[in-house]
């Protein structure tokens, strides 16, 4: 389907975190976190046009499982905006072309909440500068904030907390999703459940990992990726460890989850080791699809016309 004429277009990117270190649960329910993430090139397209009502549409291969109500991020995106700066018609129609694979651990919800409210922003010519716009990021979800900024950054706190990283030059990943998403509130829980009675140490980025993205080395990197959360993810969708291993032994420098999966990632030499990866995957039927990109992508961006 043709984007909707006349709206105001953002591109999003999915995210992979290169590194997730989990803390323990924090009172409110959260886990303090130091969420290296990078930004990768699959994206979500949000358009908004105005209209009587909220009305959300989507397309893509994963539409059918977006919620099309209030509970969608882009609308919450779009409610909190016209809220906060008194908009007096917020009528929208907000259409996401979606295709950053659903309950991922992608962040798909989350570019669609970050690209809905800075696509808002420009139609409504709310002019919410950037600290207002990431403060509304970081009430939406603990991921939206990166979803804005893209690039590659820390994540302290619950990951809201943002800290830019440099990196050199571009990785490239293959990223394998699976059929059906996992919950991350889920994922979290059985972290807890599988290091309960363990302790467990503040997190931290490791110095060698920052070092990696900054000489733009994939060996390096590879060497140097984590996930706290991929016991987790293997525990509840055990699958997950064939597909891991189908990367590995097609030649990939690293597998992993990605963030609270159940998509994995793996990070490849250069853009035809890449290719050999996603086409053994591919063939290996471990896994729905394989996809190649890019990273770190540029965060939340409008499009032209
Ligand atoms: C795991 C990560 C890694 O980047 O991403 P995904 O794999 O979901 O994409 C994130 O921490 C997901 O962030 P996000 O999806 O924005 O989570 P939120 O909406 O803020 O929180 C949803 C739920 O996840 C759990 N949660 C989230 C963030 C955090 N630091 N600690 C948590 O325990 C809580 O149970 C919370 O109620
Ligand atoms: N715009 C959206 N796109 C996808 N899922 C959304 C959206 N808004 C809310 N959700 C809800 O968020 C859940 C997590 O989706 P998503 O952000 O794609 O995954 P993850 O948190 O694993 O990165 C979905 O199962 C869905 O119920």
């Amino acid at each position: 389907m043709a984007r909707p004429a006349g709206g105001v277009t953002v591109r999003v990117p999915a995210k992979v975190n290169v590194q997730l270190a989990v803390g323990a649960p924090r009172p409110d329910g959260f886990h303090d976190l130091a969420n290296v993430f990078l930004a990768v090139g699959l994206y979500d397209e949000i358009t908004v046009t105005p209209s009587d009502t909220l009305r959300i549409t989507v397309t893509g291969p994963d539409a059918h499982l977006v919620p099309r109500d209030g509970t969608n991020l882009a609308a919450r995106a779009a409610e909190l905006l016209a809220a906060r700066y008194g908009v007096k018609d917020p009528g929208v129609h907000i259409h996401i072309a979606k295709d950053i694979p659903v309950a991922g651990g992608m962040a798909g919800g989350s570019a669609d909440g970050a690209g809905a409210l800075l696509a808002c922003d420009a139609l409504w010519g709310t002019g919410a500068g950037r600290t207002e716009l990431l403060d509304i990021c970081a009430e939406l979800g603990s991921d939206v904030p990166f979803s804005l900024v893209g690039g590659a950054a820390l994540g302290r706190g619950r990951g809201e907390i943002l800290t830019p990283l440099d990196v050199r030059g571009v990785f490239h990943w293959v990223f394998a999703p699976a059929d059906g998403g996992l919950s991350t509130p889920a994922v979290y829980r059985e972290c807890d459940r599988l290091r309960a009675g363990t302790a467990v140490p503040e997190p931290e980025a490791t110095p060698q990992l920052l070092a990696a993205l900054r000489t733009g080395d994939p060996v390096s990197l590879a060497a140097a990726v984590s996930n706290d959360l991929q016991p987790a993810a293997v525990s509840l969708r055990p699958s997950l460890a064939a597909t891991l291993e189908a990367g590995t032994a097609a030649g990939a420098l690293a597998a992993l989850v990605s963030g609270s999966g159940p998509t994995c990632a793996f990070l490849a030499e250069d853009a035809a080791a890449a290719e050999r990866v996603a086409a053994a995957l591919t063939a290996s039927g471990t896994c729905r699809a394989a996809r190649v990109a890019q990273g770190p992508a540029a965060g939340a961006t409008l499009l032209p016309g």
